[in-house]
């Protein structure tokens, strides 16, 4: 990673959360590269990071040896054939699009070497879960490369299928998106009982914020932690025989499902 010099396509809040991250970790501002067509997002990833930007992809590539795409998905396939041409077989392919494969990306950039991965928002403050997944073309120092870059913003996790990427995207990628709806349910609850806004949601905010350092740090499972919280006949067993009677457990793993499920249906519109 001493050395590697890196491009980004995109420099939208994921690039720019992996650029931070790359940044605090050391590498020089010269190693670093993003294009975007968006004149401010430009001028703000090069005022914030101090990195060289441009507004021709092909342009940003030229002599890197790993190109991130950090673009829409729909935008995925017209950017890979634009970039096909200006390539170098050796440069390494990191995307983070929800929902595209590396065979669709393979159809439009060439046997590129290209690894997916799936980082999440949490990122921004390096506090991110990503899982990635190489086609047999990276190489070993590439996987290195790869890993190097994700674990800049958090845990990079590897993975032996690329289909388990929908499920990433269903727990992590998706993931903060179901913490905050809690945190908004549980604060409207918590005002509906009689607090003001202001104190339901700090109660709930600074309870989310311990609970998960207490799963983080703890020796036991959190349905052990959860054991210990629930006194019996008291308040907590309510509230839980509360969620377990309407259904709770089937509904997460049905939300889960329907994203896993949009990631796949995604790969499928969007490839080819
Ligand atoms: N937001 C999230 O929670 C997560 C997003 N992702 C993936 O990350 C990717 C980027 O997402 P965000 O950073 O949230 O989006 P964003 O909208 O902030 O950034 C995308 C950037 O791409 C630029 N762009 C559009 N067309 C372009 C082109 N032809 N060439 C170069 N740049 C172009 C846009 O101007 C924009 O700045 C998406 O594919 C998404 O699936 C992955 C994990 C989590
Ligand atoms: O909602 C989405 O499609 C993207 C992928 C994971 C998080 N955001």
């Amino acid at each position: 990673m001493n050395t590697t010099r890196i491009a980004f396509i995109g420099a939208g809040n994921m690039a720019a959360s992996l650029i931070g991250g790359l940044r605090a970790k050391g590498l020089e501002a010269a190693q670093i590269r993003a294009s975007d067509p968006g004149a401010e997002t430009r001028a703000k990833v090069a005022a914030e990071h101090g990195i060289q930007v441009f507004a021709d992809n092909a342009e940003a590539i030229a002599g890197v040896d790993v190109i991130v795409l950090a673009v829409k998905p729909q935008a995925m396939k017209a950017v890979c054939e634009a970039l096909r041409p200006s390539l170098q077989p050796q440069q390494l392919v990191v995307s983070i699009a929800a929902g595209i494969t590396c065979a669709s990306m393979n159809h439009w950039l060439g046997e590129q070497p290209i690894v997916r991965c799936m980082p999440n928002t949490p990122a921004l403050l390096r506090q991110g879960v990503s899982g990635l997944y190489a086609t047999a073309q990276v190489s070993p120092e590439q996987r290195h490369q790869a890993e190097e870059l994700l674990s800049a913003v958090g845990i990079a996790l590897w993975l032996d299928q690329e289909q388990q990427l929908d499920a990433v995207t269903a727990v992590s990628g998706s993931g903060p998106a179901y913490f905050f709806l809690l945190i908004e349910a549980m604060t409207a609850a918590g005002e509906k009982l009689g607090l003001p806004r202001e104190t339901a949601a700090q109660l709930t905010l600074q309870t989310a914020l311990g609970a998960a350092h207490m799963a983080v740090s703890s020796d036991v499972d959190a349905a052990e932690l959860r054991r210990r919280v629930t006194s019996p006949a008291g308040t907590t067993e309510a509230a839980i025989k509360s969620f377990q009677a309407n259904g709770f457990e089937a509904l997460v793993e049905k939300a889960l499902g329907a994203a896993a499920h949009r990631s796949a249906e995604m790969a499928e519109q969007l490839g080819r």
